[in-house]
C-alpha cells in the first residue's frame, strides 16, 4: 500500500551534500510493524517525514495505494498528512495550552470533523489508549507515558492507514516503553506502522519487519514486500483552519502569558489612549466653541444691502491679483482696469417682489426683519427755549448745521442713529432680549426713542452734542437730564425752501417749523444698555429709533416738493452738481422718495434657524443671472466657517503626532508575534504534521496579533475615557468650563478597529515567516 521507488534526499550545508536518503526503495504491507533500525544519522528520521509527508523528496517516488505523490500540491500533502498518516515522536509534541481532548481532536478540527463527533473520537482514541481516568487533566499534570499516550491517541483520532512513530519511547523507562509498544503492536493490527528505534530488542520483540539503515541505505530488510500495482480509490479530504479555530488556539496560549500580554496591550495601547484624549478634547472644545458661537452669534443678522460686495468675485480677483502682480508685463502694451473693488461690487436690487420674498420667511425662524432706510431725518429741538437743528449721528464730522442730503448717505447704523425692529408680531422682542432698561422703560410706539449706552454705561459724547446737549467728556450724567427730552422731526415741505435759481436750502425759520402741523414728536422714553456681550454692537451707541419711523417719514415726504424735484433733475437740487452713478438713487432715498430700503437685516431666531433663512435667500438666486442676484452677508456663517476649520487643523496635527506612537506599538507587536512564532516553533511543526496548511499558521499568528489589537484598542478606549474625567477636572478648574473632554462612541469604535488593523498588518510579516517554516526543521527544534 506504500512504496519508495529510488528514492532520494539530499541536505547541502555550505560546501558539504549529506546523502540522507540515497536511492531507496522499499515497499510495505498495508498491515505490518516495521522497525527502522540504523545508527545515528543514517537518515531514519528523513525517510520516516518522507513517508509522512513532512519533508519532499528530491527525486523518485512515493506511491501511496498505487497513486504516484510526484503531482502532489502542497494542498495535497497538507491533506495527506491529516488524512493518511499519524505521527508519533519521541518528545511526545503536545501542545501545552491546550487541554488533553483538544491536543486529540487537532486533526480531526482541521479536516472540518463536527464538534460532537470530534469529542467522541477523541474520547474514544482516549480510552483505547488507556487514559479515560484523565481526560479532564491538563497536559503538564501528565506523566511522561501518559503524555506518549496522548499523542498516539491525537495520531489514531482521524484513523490513519499509516502510523509513524520516531522513537516514541525514547524517553521513557523500561516498564512504560514496553506498555506503549505493546499499545503500538495492537494499533499495527489494524494498519501499517512504521517506527524508527535505536533499541533493537524492542524492534525484535514487538516487530514484524526490521529495515537496517546506514549512510542513507537500506542494508538488510528482514521481510521484504513486492507490492501489486493494484488500481486504488486514493481519495484524500482537504484541510482548512476556521479562524475561530485559530483564534480559539492564540487564545488560550495567550492565557499561559497573562502578564506579559498584558504589559503588550498596555504598552500598544498608548498610541490609542492618546489619539483617544486628543479627540475627546478637540471634540468637546468644538462642541463648547459652537455652543458658544451659536449663542454669540445668533443675534448678529444676515444682512442685505442695496451695495455689497461679491465675495467670490472677491476671491477670484485676489488670486489672479496674486499671480499678476508678482510678474511684470514683458511688452508696454497699456490696458484699462477696474478696481478691484469695484469690480466685486454687487449692485443688489431690493424690489417690492424681493420684500415680499422676504416677508414670507417664517416666523418661527426670524422674528425679527428691520428694514433700514437711509432717509434723512430733519430733526429739531428746543434748547434754551430756541428751536435749532440737530441730528441722531453719533460722529462730530457731520454737524448738526449740516443738513445737506451728502451727510445723509451715510448709513443710518452708526452714522445717523441706530435702526432697531419692532418684530413682526408688533411686539419689542429685539430690544427685550438684547437689551435691558436703565432708566425710564421700552419704546411703546414709533414716536418714542431710546438711548443706547455700552458696556460700561457710557453715553456717546457725539451723539450727545449733536442732540443739543452740552456735556463734558467725563461728566457724570442723570437719566433726567435726558429722559423726556422732545425732538420733532420735520417734514420736507417745511425744512427745506425753494431758492429763485431752482436749488432748495434748509429753511432756518425754526421755531415756525416747530409749530408746523405735519412735525412729528419724538421723546427719548428709556436709557438701554446690552443684556450681554453677546449682542454688544447690535445697536450703536447714541439714539436709537424704530424701523417704523422711517416707513412714516417716507410716507410723509415722498410727494415733498424737494422730492419731486429731485425725481426730475440730474443734478443734486440742493448742491447744483451733477449726480453720478448712484448718487441719485441715493440722494432719493436720503429724501424719503424712495420706498425701498437701503438695507435689510434678518435676525435668526436662533443659530439653527440661520440655516434655513440662509438656504431660503440661495432659493431666491436660484436660475437668475448674476446681476439680478441677491448677495447677502452672513458675518456670523463665516466666522463659524473659519474656526471651526481652525479646530480641525489643530486636532489633525495633534492626532499626527499621536499616531507616531501607533507606528511604534506597530513595529513593536511586530517583534513580540517574531518572539512568539520562534517561541511556538514546535506547535508550528505539530500544526503542519497534523495537516494544517501554510495559510492555516499564518491564520494562527494573526489570530494572535487580532486578540492583542482588540485588547489594546479596547484598554486604550476604556484609559482615554477614564483620563477624560480628571482632564474635565483640571479643565473645569483652568477655564470653568464643565464636561469638555468627551469621546465619542463612534470615535472609540473607530480606534479600536484601527488598533486592530494596525497590530495585524505588524504581527502578518512574522505570521507569513512562521507559516513557510519547514515541518521536518520545526519538529527538529526543541
Ligand atoms: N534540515 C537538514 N539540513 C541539513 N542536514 C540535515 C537536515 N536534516 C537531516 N540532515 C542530515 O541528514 C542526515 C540524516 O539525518 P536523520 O535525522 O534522518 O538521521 P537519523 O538516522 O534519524 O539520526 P538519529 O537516529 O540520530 O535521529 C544527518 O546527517 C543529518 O545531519
Amino acid at each position: 500500500m506504500l512504496e519508495l521507488q529510488h528514492i532520494k534526499k539530499y541536505f547541502t550545508v555550505g560546501d558539504t551534500t549529506t546523502k540522507a536518503l540515497d536511492d531507496v526503495s522499499v515497499a510495505f504491507r498495508s498491515q505490518e510493524f516495521v522497525s527502522i533500525l540504523g545508527p545515528s544519522g543514517s537518515g531514519k528520521t528523513t525517510m520516516l517525514n518522507i513517508i509522512g509527508g513532512l519533508d519532499k523528496y528530491d527525486s523518485g517516488d512515493l506511491i501511496i495505494d498505487g497513486k504516484s505523490t510526484k503531482t502532489f500540491a502542497d494542498d495535497d500533502w497538507d491533506a495527506y498528512r491529516n488524512n493518511t498518516v499519524g505521527f508519533i515522536f519521541q518528545n511526545y509534541n503536545i501542545i501545552n495550552h491546550l487541554s488533553i481532548l483538544d491536543n486529540v481532536s487537532l486533526g480531526m478540527t482541521l479536516s472540518g470533523v463536527s464538534t460532537s463527533e470530534k469529542k467522541q473520537r477523541a474520547q474514544e482514541a482516549l480510552e483505547r489508549v488507556g487514559l479515560k481516568e484523565h481526560i479532564s487533566k491538563k497536559p503538564s499534570q501528565l506523566s511522561g507515558g501518559q503524555l506518549q499516550r496522548v499523542a498516539i491517541a491525537r495520531a489514531l483520532a482521524n484513523d490513519p492507514q499509516i502510523l509513524l512513530a520516531d522513537e516514541p519511547t525514547g524517553a521513557l523507562d523500561t516498564q512504560t516503553s514496553n506498555e506503549i509498544m505493546q499499545l503500538i503492536k495492537d494499533l499495527s493490527k489494524e494498519r501499517l506502522v512504521v517506527m524508527v528505534t535505536h533499541n533493537p530488542d524492542l524492534a525484535h520483540q514487538y516487530s514484524d519487519r526490521i529495515i537496517e539503515f546506514s549512510d542513507g541505505k537500506i542494508q538488510n530488510d528482514s521481510r521484504p514486500y513486492q507490492e501489486r500495482d493494484d488500481e486504488t480509490h486514493f481519495q484524500l479530504v482537504r484541510t482548512k483552519m476556521s479562524f475561530w479555530t485559530a483564534l480559539k488556539l492564540s487564545f488560550t496560549n495567550i492565557k499561559t502569558k497573562k502578564g506579559r500580554t498584558f504589559l503588550t496591550i498596555l504598552a500598544s495601547s498608548i498610541g490609542i489612549i492618546s489619539i483617544g484624549i486628543v479627540l475627546a478634547l478637540s471634540n468637546g472644545f468644538q462642541k463648547q466653541i459652537d455652543a458658544t458661537q451659536a449663542e454669540t452669534l445668533s443675534q448678529f443678522p444676515i444682512t442685505i444691502s442695496q451695495v455689497t460686495a461679491d465675495q467670490k468675485q472677491m476671491q477670484k480677483t485676489d488670486s489672479t491679483a496674486t499671480n499678476s502682480q508678482q510678474n511684470f508685463a514683458h511688452n508696454t502694451k497699456l490696458t484699462a482696469k477696474a478696481n478691484q473693488l469695484t469690480a466685486a461690487q454687487h449692485l443688489n436690487k431690493i424690489t417690492p417682489k424681493y420684500l415680499k420674498y422676504v416677508q414670507k420667511i417664517k416666523k418661527s425662524d426670524s422674528k425679527n426683519i428691520a428694514y433700514t432706510y437711509t432717509t434723512g431725518l430733519n430733526l429739531i429741538r428746543k434748547v434754551d427755549s430756541q428751536y435749532r437743528p440737530v441730528s441722531f449721528a453719533t460722529t462730530t464730522s457731520s454737524s448738526s448745521e449740516s443738513s445737506s442730503a451728502q451727510s445723509m448717505f451715510t448709513s443710518n447704523l452708526g452714522v445717523g442713529g441706530s435702526v432697531y425692529p419692532v418684530d413682526r408680531n408688533n411686539q419689542q422682542s429685539f430690544l427685550k432680549k438684547n437689551y435691558h432698561v436703565l432708566a425710564g422703560s421700552y419704546p411703546k410706539n414709533n414716536h418714542e426713542v431710546v438711548f443706547i449706552t455700552d458696556k460700561q454705561n457710557n453715553l456717546n459724547l457725539d451723539a450727545l452734542k449733536n442732540l443739543g446737549f452740552n456735556f463734558k467728556d467725563q461728566q457724570k450724567i442723570t437719566p433726567k437730564q435726558l429722559l423726556n427730552t422732545n425732538i420733532k422731526v420735520v417734514a420736507n415741505n417745511n425744512y427745506y425752501q425753494q431758492l429763485p435759481t431752482g436749488n432748495f436750502v434748509p429753511s432756518k425759520n425754526y421755531n415756525q417749523m416747530g409749530s408746523a402741523a405735519s412735525t412729528i414728536n419724538l421723546k427719548i422714553v428709556g436709557i438701554l444698555r446690552t443684556k450681554s456681550k453677546n449682542s454688544d454692537g447690535l445697536l450703536s451707541s447714541g439714539v436709537a429709533y424704530s424701523d417704523r419711523l422711517t416707513k412714516e417719514v417716507i410716507q410723509e415726504n415722498k410727494n415733498s416738493k424737494i422730492a419731486l424735484t429731485q425725481k426730475q433733475s440730474t443734478n443734486n437740487v440742493i448742491t447744483g452738481s451733477p449726480l453720478k452713478g448712484m448718487e441719485g438713487a441715493l440722494t432719493l432715498t436720503a429724501l424719503g422718495a424712495t420706498k425701498m430700503p437701503n438695507s435689510i437685516q434678518i435676525y435668526p431666531n436662533n443659530f439653527k434657524e440661520k440655516n434655513k433663512i440662509t438656504d431660503y435667500l440661495d432659493k431666491y438666486n436660484k436660475h437668475k443671472s448674476k446681476a439680478n442676484k441677491i448677495i447677502y452677508v452672513d458675518l456670523a456663517g463665516n466666522i463659524t466657517s473659519i474656526t471651526g476649520g481652525l479646530m480641525d487643523a489643530i486636532t489633525y496635527v495633534l492626532v499626527g503626532f499621536a499616531a507616531i506612537s501607533l507606528v511604534t506599538s506597530m513595529i513593536m507587536i511586530a517583534i513580540i508575534t517574531y518572539t512568539s512564532v520562534i517561541e511556538r516553533t514546535k506547535e508550528i511543526g505539530v500544526l503542519r504534521a497534523l495537516g494544517a496548511r501554510k495559510k492555516d499558521i499564518t491564520r494562527v499568528f494573526d489570530a494572535e496579533t487580532t486578540i492583542l489589537g482588540v485588547g489594546s484598542g479596547i484598554l486604550g478606549v476604556i484609559i482615554a475615557w477614564l483620563l477624560t474625567i480628571p482632564a474635565n477636572v483640571i479643565l473645569a478648574n483652568l477655564t470653568g468650563l464643565s464636561h469638555v473632554a468627551k469621546l465619542n462612541p463612534l470615535h472609540a469604535i473607530i480606534l479600536i478597529i484601527v488598533s486592530t488593523i494596525l497590530t495585524v498588518l505588524g504581527g502578518h510579516i512574522p505570521a507569513r515567516i512562521a507559516s513557510k517554516k519547514d515541518a521536518a526543521t520545526a519538529l527538529r527544534s526543541e
